[in-house]
């Protein structure tokens, strides 16, 4: 059996200006270790968040079990004031519960607009968390996206899946695990949308999945303080090894009118590219109107005029 290939994200200390626009035009992932965060780094336990944000109802995921599953839908969405939600985020065992004792939790924060149709903002929705908390300042204001607060029990394992800005994800609380794939290898990685089915990375089901084994994981363990620049269509998986807290930031690096408007949370593919995508639908709907060795044939003269381009 082909063994598994692993490359360790590349980690840079004391990142300068001119050396962060290198790593970012190299459009590989990278750690940046030891920049200043702000006092958050320390202060945001448990027990100081509860405290400072009060108990204002936030949306969150509950699932019985860490590795979170959108193919069979192993967790709900449900409503907690923020400090229950800290308290039950941070240990392992609840008095009160939705499933079961030992469920486990994940904020992805939203706007407050009664459709979460509003992008998330750090400064509008967690103001008393902002003096805690500041990004290096590298990035153009002007092409700043959102600022997106994460919060995870022990244990809670995201899918696999890529957003369409650049990201700077902040590691505040806690150990998280981050594995990504580049996009060169969506040929293994099974997609449904902007995620891939392959939902346990550690032991995929090879006989559904056999490509999955040519992947290759750019892995690293973060640890509080770090940032990970996650580029544009990377794929990631993260894992909080700890009860966790995290900022991220995302920002455009393409020209803002090829986004779509309607997008809270910057994941919708590039307008031309969703268009590229319906047209390669309803070119498999037309074709479905052909006997399968029809089909077949007109599908291969497509696939091989892509590849031309590729
Ligand atoms: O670290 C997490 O909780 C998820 C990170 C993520 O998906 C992102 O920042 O885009
Ligand atoms: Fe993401």
């Amino acid at each position: 059996m082909s063994e598994k290939k692993i490359i360790p994200i590349p980690v840079y200390n004391d990142v300068s200006f001119e050396l962060f626009n290198k790593i970012h035009s190299r459009r590989s992932p990278a750690i940046l270790r030891g920049l200043n965060i702000g006092s958050c780094l320390g202060k945001w336990t448990a027990e100081y968040l509860s405290q400072i944000v009060g108990n204002k109802p936030v949306k969150i995921h509950v699932s019985e079990t860490g590795q979170m599953n959108f193919l069979t839908k192993n967790f709900q969405y449900k409503t907690l004031p923020f400090d229950q939600l800290i308290k039950r985020s941070s240990s392992n065992q609840h008095e009160d519960y939705f499933l079961t004792n030992t469920e486990v939790y994940y904020l992805r924060a939203l706007g407050t607009d009664s459709r979460g149709r509003e992008v998330a903002n750090m400064e509008n929705h967690y103001p008393e968390l902002c003096q805690d908390f500041q990004i290096p300042q590298f990035l153009e204001a002007s092409s700043i996206f959102s600022s997106v607060l994460r919060v995870a029990s022990k244990g809670v394992q995201l899918w696999t899946h890529y957003d369409v800005m650049d990201n700077l994800l902040v590691q505040v609380t806690g150990k998280k695990r981050a594995v990504l794939y580049s996009p060169e290898d969506i040929p293994y990685l099974y997609l449904e949308g902007d995620k891939s089915q392959v939902v346990d990375i550690d032991s995929p089901n090879l006989e559904r999945f056999p490509e999955f084994i040519k992947a290759t994981a750019h892995e690293c363990i973060m640890e509080p303080g770090d940032i990970l620049f996650i580029p544009a269509l990377w794929f990631h998986n993260m894992t909080s090894l700890d009860f966790s807290v995290a900022v991220n930031v995302f920002w455009r690096n393409l020209s803002p009118e090829v986004y779509d408007k309607k997008d809270p949370y910057g994941n919708k593919d590039p307008l031309p590219a969703s268009k590229a995508l319906e047209m390669v639908e309803s070119a498999l709907k037309h074709l479905s109107l052909l006997p399968d060795e029809y089909q077949r044939f007109y599908k291969r003269r497509i696939v091989s005029r892509v590849q031309k381009n590729l």
